[in-house]
């Protein structure tokens, strides 16, 4: 079995539990929104990711505060937070993004397996400000219905692919942003040449593209910025350096390999 599969029977379980509870679908504290750093950005804007674990690496930073790292993250000059609030897989919890929401004043992304609005009301509930919608997890029907549910939470949807058929699939919800994951969730490899193949689909220039996952230097986001990508979605790069000005100025340099030489 895939691990999307695995990761989706496991979030079917967490949806009956989350049904049998009240949501309050607002939150007090008004953020600025994504698109609009994106807008008034002229750098690589950098979704930064908080990730103690995944399935692909197993254990990656069990011991972060996570309220620490997004500060650090804010100060460095992240644009946005994304926070993995998948337990099982990912060692995450809603606990985290509320924890975060309280610290820091950037958008918030709950990086998060969506199947269901409840869930949505949830992430809104505890101050996130972007939800994930992943195409492969989705039906069409579903993903339509998610996305129209979180724009009237009034929230922004990073909508999420991984090959020409989703991208297609969610071309027909002209998205205003799009994520571009260059991890094959079968295979784990990361491979920067998907965001440079499936970049090339989106024809509307004001479209956010966002090259997510196996970004670890200048040239990856070199790569992804002459793609078109106006941002990175950063998890294990970020948790794993001991020095996050630098690796933030590298990233945010994006040069070819042979210009440093
Ligand atoms: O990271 C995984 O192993 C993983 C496995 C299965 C589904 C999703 C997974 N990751 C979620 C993400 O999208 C990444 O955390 C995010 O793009 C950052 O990736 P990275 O910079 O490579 O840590």
């Amino acid at each position: 079995m895939s691990i999307l599969k695995k990761i989706i029977l496991e979030k079917e379980k967490e949806v009956v539990e989350l049904k049998k509870r009240e949501f309050n679908k607002t939150h007090p504290k008004a953020i600025s929104s994504f698109q609009q750093t994106v807008e008034n950005s002229n750098n690589m804007n950098i979704i930064s990711e908080i990730k103690r674990a995944s399935p692909s690496k197993g254990e990656i930073r069990m011991d972060v505060d996570p309220v620490e790292q997004a500060k650090q993250y804010e100060a460095a000059g992240a644009s946005a937070i994304s926070v993995l609030t998948d337990r099982s897989f990912f060692n995450g919890s809603m606990d985290d993004l509320r924890a975060v929401r309280e610290a820091v004043d950037l958008p918030i992304l709950c990086k998060d397996f969506i199947i269901d609005s409840v869930q949505i009301d949830q992430a809104k509930e505890a101050g996130a400000n972007i939800i994930l919608l992943i195409a492969a997890a989705l039906t069409d029907e579903q993903l339509q219905q998610l996305y129209q549910y979180a724009c009237e939470l009034d929230l922004e949807v990073l909508c999420e692919v991984h090959n020409e058929e989703e991208m297609h699939r969610v071309l027909l919800l002209e998205p205003e942003i799009i994520g571009i994951n260059n991890r094959n969730l079968n295979t784990f490899e990361v491979d920067i040449k998907t965001t440079e193949k499936l970049a090339a689909m989106v024809s509307n220039p004001s479209t956010v593209l966002v090259s997510e996952s196996g970004i670890r230097t200048g040239e990856d986001v070199y790569r992804a910025k002459e793609s078109g990508a106006r941002a990175i979605l950063v998890g294990e790069t970020l948790m794993r350096s001991d020095n996050l000005v630098d690796t933030f100025r590298e990233l945010q340099l994006a040069v070819k390999e042979e210009e440093v030489r």
